[in-house]
């Protein structure tokens, strides 16, 4: 029999998951992520019906309810600035999933998480407009929080993937940098049917978007080639870099810089959930442009990635209230 899992391994209080402070039942199958924790509530006000549960613990607001289109039930959840806190909100998420609470062991089986990343970015393409949604086909992570991970490569295009941006990357880094040549980037892509039902769900809603390679980087700075005073840049010209990049038969287009797709398809493709990315396009750094109010656009995200879900389990049907605070999943 298998030894449960010890406190430290993964820290539960009073039923709890540490730092989403969550109970298995409070999170839906469907999941939509985001990085502001005042985003939660603005989509929960915008799109669902009622709600079950809102906690907030350590900077991570969560809210479970029923979405007023589609009627299903979905948990709106907080990642945090980055690859770091998205790890553990990620890890948590599959815990809450996949752990018996009550008797700390893996659940024998146990139904995979569909979860979509709706953000923000900058845009690198100069022809995908302001305020545009992209839906990230494929990712660069240039972290290394995903680096922790080893997940097989997705496919060919992936391989692809990597190499070139190591090679832009080594070729445009300052000569001379003590870290020059040290970054590892890894590539990861979304999930094939989630992608193709957010694409679907766009066009029918007449949504502004485009399908291409997202950049996630560590940082917001330097990581995305913005100047810092005294201290010199290893890789200076990296948007230019970036935007060098080839996508080999992909054909697809470097289209926008943020800084937990990375992470989150990787590492979610890796445990077989289905995972995907929207982000709007907030900034376009050659116009010199950047939208302070993109609440329509998150908006218009998160409705296209809670139609996605109803594409994807059309069997699930309207999840109503069977009680308090009791719900049917299917
Ligand atoms: O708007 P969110 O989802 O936070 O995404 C983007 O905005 C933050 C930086 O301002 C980073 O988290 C980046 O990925
Ligand atoms: O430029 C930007 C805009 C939003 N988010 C980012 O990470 N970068």
């Amino acid at each position: 029999m298998e030894k449960p899992l010890s406190p430290d391994d993964l820290p539960i209080v009073n039923g709890r998951i540490y730092h989403l402070d969550l109970a298995p039942e409070e999170l839906a199958r469907d999941v939509i992520l985001v990085g502001d924790p005042d985003r939660v509530p603005l989509l929960a006000d915008e799109l669902l019906a009622e709600r079950e549960a809102d906690r907030f613990h350590r900077g991570f607001r969560t809210i479970t309810g029923v979405a007023r289109e589609t009627e299903m039930r979905v948990s709106i959840v907080t990642s945090g600035i980055g690859a770091p806190s998205t790890e553990i909100v990620l890890n948590e998420l599959a815990a809450l999933n996949e752990i018996d609470f009550s008797t700390l062991t893996r659940k024998e089986s146990f139904e995979p998480l569909n979860i979509v990343r709706v953000g923000t970015s900058g845009g690198l393409n100069p022809a995908t407009p302001l305020g545009a949604l992209v839906l990230t086909d494929y990712v660069i992570g240039l972290d290394n929080t995903g680096l922790f991970y080893d997940v097989p490569l997705p496919d060919a295009a992936c391989a692809y993937l990597e190499e070139q941006a190591r090679t832009v990357l080594d070729r445009a880094a300052q000569p001379g940098a003590r870290f020059g040549g040290t970054l590892a980037p890894y590539a990861a892509r979304a999930d094939r049917d989630l992608l193709t039902a957010l694409e679907q769900e766009a066009a029918e809603l007449g949504i502004t978007h485009v399908r291409g390679i997202t950049i996630s980087s560590p940082g917001f700075f330097a990581e995305q080639g913005r100047g810092v005073a005294r201290i010199g840049s290893t890789v200076p010209g990296l948007l230019d870099a970036l935007e060098r990049l080839e996508s080999g038969r992909l054909n697809l287009y470097v289209e926008n810089l943020e800084m937990e797709a990375g992470v989150v398809l990787h590492f979610l493709g890796g445990l077989g959930y289905r995972a995907a990315a929207v982000c709007a396009v907030i900034n376009k750094r050659n116009e010199k442009a950047f939208m302070a109010d993109y609440r329509r656009q998150v908006c218009a995200g998160a409705r296209i990635a809670l139609r996605a879900f109803r594409r994807l389990r059309p069997e699930a049907g309207p999840q109503l209230m069977a009680g308090r605070g009791t719900w049917r999943e299917s």
